[in-house]
């Protein structure tokens, strides 16, 4: 009979490597894996392991083999079942196996982006800009604007959106795809929420409208308050300060992927939100005019239904379907 003194003796250096090896495995698959649905389907999985256990030691023939049966299989599930996540965990892995000198240059096109920030606020100039995440934000906008394709640079951005009437780009939001500037000039569906902050005009209205109908993170400067906030899965955040906006994009960049694996805001938005857009747009198209932007602003702001009272956590959540009004969904579908 073998000894647990047998047993220590006959371990080798390589079986200390290999159990270590695995322990850190683990603790790294439950650490990505925290807080994710795939805990409580790894439980169950385990518990049908006790039961394929339990079944064998107690000669359970029957149910010992259809556990069984099904245990060989699990992986195979598994993997259907949670391909977002070992995606996520994957692409996890790769971001960190990135040479230095990829992360140096994603931190410093950021600090570019927040330095533009900081400017154009000193400048009280309003500003969108659209990070893009998985989704491609092209696919939903409803004008892509001008192609710039150009590095992030402070100077770039602040340059783009200087409001003059011979720069084409300042009207619209600049859209950054793998951290270099891809387009300006961008029109972002306006999202169809009534019970926003009147203060929010067509701007911030846009804003959240493409991030409710991509994983982007946009950061939008407002003209008239002097505010920096970002906006995702149509949430939009409290003023940030330059070192809040900087913690905010680069802890945005570092989880890419979490974010995707959410459900995706209700399909319906996408029409509605185009809708109002076109609204937008034809009223863009009526002439560049300063009187047509007063009245694309006024219209914004009326539209956030300016005599329903709000409070900051009315926004600061997540749309639901219950956010649309009955009327704007009809129209939506039209
Ligand atoms: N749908 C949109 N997509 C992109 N940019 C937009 C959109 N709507 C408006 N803008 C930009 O915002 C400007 C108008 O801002 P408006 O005053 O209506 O917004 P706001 O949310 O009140 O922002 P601010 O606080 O900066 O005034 C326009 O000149 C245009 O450049």
């Amino acid at each position: 009979m073998v000894t647990p003194r047998d047993f220590i003796e006959a371990l080798t250096w390589r079986d200390g490597l290999d159990f270590g090896i695995l322990l850190i495995l683990v603790y790294a698959a439950l650490r990505l894996l925290q807080g994710t649905r795939a805990v409580p389907v790894l439980l169950s999985v385990a518990v049908f392991g006790g039961i394929a256990a339990a079944a064998s030691a107690l000669d359970m023939v029957a149910v010992a083999a259809l556990v069984r049966y099904f245990l060989e299989y699990v992986i195979i599930i598994l993997i259907v079942v949670f391909h977002q996540e070992l995606r996520r965990i994957l692409l996890h892995m790769g971001q960190r196996l990135l040479p230095q000198g990829h992360r140096d240059a994603a931190r410093s096109a950021v600090s570019e982006l927040v330095v533009a920030c900081e400017r154009l606020q000193r400048a009280r100039l309003g500003a969108l800009f659209i990070l893009q995440g998985e989704i491609d934000v092209l696919d939903v906008v409803s004008d892509r604007g001008r192609e710039i394709d150009a590095s992030l640079h402070a100077d770039t951005l602040v340059a783009l959106l200087i409001p003059y009437s011979i720069n084409l780009t300042h009207d619209g939001a600049v859209l950054i795809q793998n951290l270099r500037i891809a387009r300006a000039g961008v029109i972002c569906p306006l999202t169809q929420r009534d019970r926003l902050d009147p203060a929010f005009g067509t701007r911030h209205r846009g804003a959240i409208g493409v991030s409710e109908e991509s994983d982007a993170l946009v950061v939008v400067l407002s003209e008239e308050r002097g505010e920096i906030r970002t906006v995702h899965r149509g949430a939009i955040s409290e003023p940030l300060t330059p070192e809040q906006l900087e913690e905010r994009i680069t802890r945005w960049l570092d989880q890419p992927r979490a974010e995707a694996s959410r459900p995706a805001p209700p399909s319906e938005s996408l029409a509605v939100a185009k809708g109002a857009a076109r609204s937008y747009m034809d009223l863009r198209k009526a002439g560049d005019s300063g009187s047509d932007m007063t009245a694309v602003r006024k219209r914004g702001k009326d539209g956030a239904a300016a005599d329903e009272k709000w409070n900051d956590n009315d926004f600061l959540h997540a749309p639901s379907v219950a956010d649309f009004p009955p009327a704007a969904r009809k129209g939506g579908e039209g």
